[in-house]
């Protein structure tokens, strides 16, 4: 009623699952989190390439079509996260991936620096020095019937943001870290069995709820955790930065304040936590899922070892070096195009958007980016299900449409630590394919999945290591 006939009007036109009065789709989404998951997938199927959805009068639209969801991520008006990203407010503020408006451009144009080409060229010894560290474990692990990837990884990835971005060197054995790596997991459950609940939207209700008590433990461990990674830093602030012309993320927040910039102790803490969650578990499920798929194509595996051989020779590679990782670069596209580590993206809509669709999605309406649908789509991923990295070779890339593959998203808020992440993804996989032949427990069909903030499996996901011997 308060958004009016013109709003209902257009949404009513959009294909919508049939529901009840009042409470419309509520049950496709009142499930488990496993059970989320999957049925958001069956009606993106069913639906492609649009359809609809009303949960007790909140409605969103949900584009799985690449002409589609190229106007949204085109259009500055469509820029704004939806509500659901207010409910990370409590853990990341309004940082860089939260905030909208004046305040995310400034802080988009503080930070891009902090991911120049000659940051990330010095972040490669930094990748290579963990790497070494991942491969020691992964040896002491190997004699066992599997190991579940996700342990070693995201301790990998979380050692590795720490040290780059942040500039402190993480304790391997730090507890304090693992209880932050466990308050992710809880918050992407707390916030997965938010999502569908409209009564619980209001932060005071909520925060009276079980869940909501729940949550408020959880966050108290990630922001101690954020917390003492800028005490640590700042331990080491020198007196002046004029010495070095381009500073990692922490420092360049730590300069802009000591300069007077529009920047306090709460933005900074509000970048750490972002960074250090998006700097590591979108990364360590990346490499998790490729790992899976390597152990699984065996000629892949092979094939990109020949790779290094020819590139690499026995050297430890360089940032030059991993350009010309060309066909390892294919794969680790191909298995983001199957596991997208962000499997979907929200936006409210600025004004009212006409789809190429026909179709008229109304202004202030939620509007979601279903990556992983896209991806998965045979409409345009031909046999989608198949491992094909040669997907990714220049010639097939000019056959499809520019946003039919976004698993970094595409347009001005766009990932921001994608070349980051590719680099970090490169130098891991040079390292363990050294060392080991993956050999495949788990299928990717095996894996079930969570709705969570990442795509994130319900269980482990576990591969073979095989010492290789030359
Ligand atoms: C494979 C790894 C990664 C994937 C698949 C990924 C994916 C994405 C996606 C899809 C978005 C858009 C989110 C949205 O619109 O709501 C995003 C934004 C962002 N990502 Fe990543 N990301 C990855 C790694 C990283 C890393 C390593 C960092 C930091 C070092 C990072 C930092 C960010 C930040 C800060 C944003 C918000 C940017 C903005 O709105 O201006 N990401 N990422």
């Amino acid at each position: 009623l308060r958004r009016g006939g013109r709003f209902w009007e257009c949404l009513d036109q959009i294909p919508r699952p049939p529901g009840y009065p009042i409470i419309g789709n509520l049950f496709d989404f009142m499930k488990t989190p496993e059970q989320m998951f999957l049925s958001e997938r069956k009606l993106a199927l069913e639906y492609y390439p649009i359809f609809s959805l009303n949960i007790l009068g909140s409605a969103s639209v949900n584009l799985i079509n690449p002409e589609d969801i190229e106007l949204v991520l085109t259009d500055t008006k469509q820029n704004t996260k939806s509500f659901l990203y207010n409910f990370l407010h409590s853990w990341l503020g309004t940082g860089l991936l939260t905030s909208g408006g004046q305040k995310w451009q400034n802080r988009r144009k503080i930070l891009t620096p902090a991911f120049h080409f000659n940051i990330l060229q010095e972040f490669i010894q930094i990748f290579n020095e963990e790497t070494k560290g991942l491969v020691d474990d992964l040896e002491k692990e190997c004699h066992k019937p599997f190991i579940d990837v996700v342990v070693p990884i995201t301790q990998f990835t979380l050692l590795s943001i720490g040290e780059t971005a942040m500039g402190i060197k993480l304790d391997s054995e730090d507890k304090d870290k693992d209880g932050y790596k466990s308050a992710v997991y809880k918050i992407g459950r707390l916030l997965a069995y938010r999502t569908p609940r409209p009564w619980f939207y209001n932060d005071a209700i909520y925060s009276l709820t079980p869940a909501g008590r729940k949550e408020k433990k959880v966050l108290k461990t990630l922001h101690t955790f954020s917390e003492s990674v800028i005490a640590e830093r700042k331990k080491y602030l020198p007196n002046s930065y004029s010495s070095r012309k381009r500073l990692a993320m922490l420092d360049l927040l730590l300069k802009y304040k000591a300069e007077g910039a529009n920047i306090d102790d709460k933005g900074i803490r509000e970048e750490v936590d972002t960074f250090m969650f998006e700097g590591h578990d979108t990364t360590s499920m990346a490499l998790c899922f490729c790992l899976l798929l390597l152990a699984n194509h065996k000629d892949a595996q092979e094939e990109i070892l020949k790779e290094m051989e020819t590139v690499l020779d026995d050297d430890t590679p360089t940032y030059a070096k991993l350009q010309e990782l060309k066909f390892m670069e294919r794969c680790i596209k191909e298995s983001l195009r199957l596991f997208p580590s962000v499997p979907f993206i929200s936006r409210v809509s600025g004004s009212e958007i006409k789809t190429k669709t026909g179709y008229t999605i109304p202004k202030d309406c939620m509007v979601n980016l279903q990556i992983y649908d896209l991806h998965h789509s045979p409409h345009v991923f031909p046999d989608p299900e198949k491992f094909d990295p040669d997907r990714f070779l220049p010639e097939n890339i000019q056959k499809r449409h520019p946003f039919a593959y976004v698993p970094f998203s595409a347009g001005s808020r766009n990932c921001i630590g994608q070349k980051f992440a590719m680099l970090e993804m490169k130098t891991a996989l040079c390292g363990i394919l050294k060392k080991f032949v993956l050999e495949p427990i788990d299928t990717p069909k095996d894996i079930k999945f969570v709705a969570d903030l990442v795509l994130r499996p319900k269980g482990s996901i576990k591969v073979k290591f095989v010492p290789r011997h030359d």
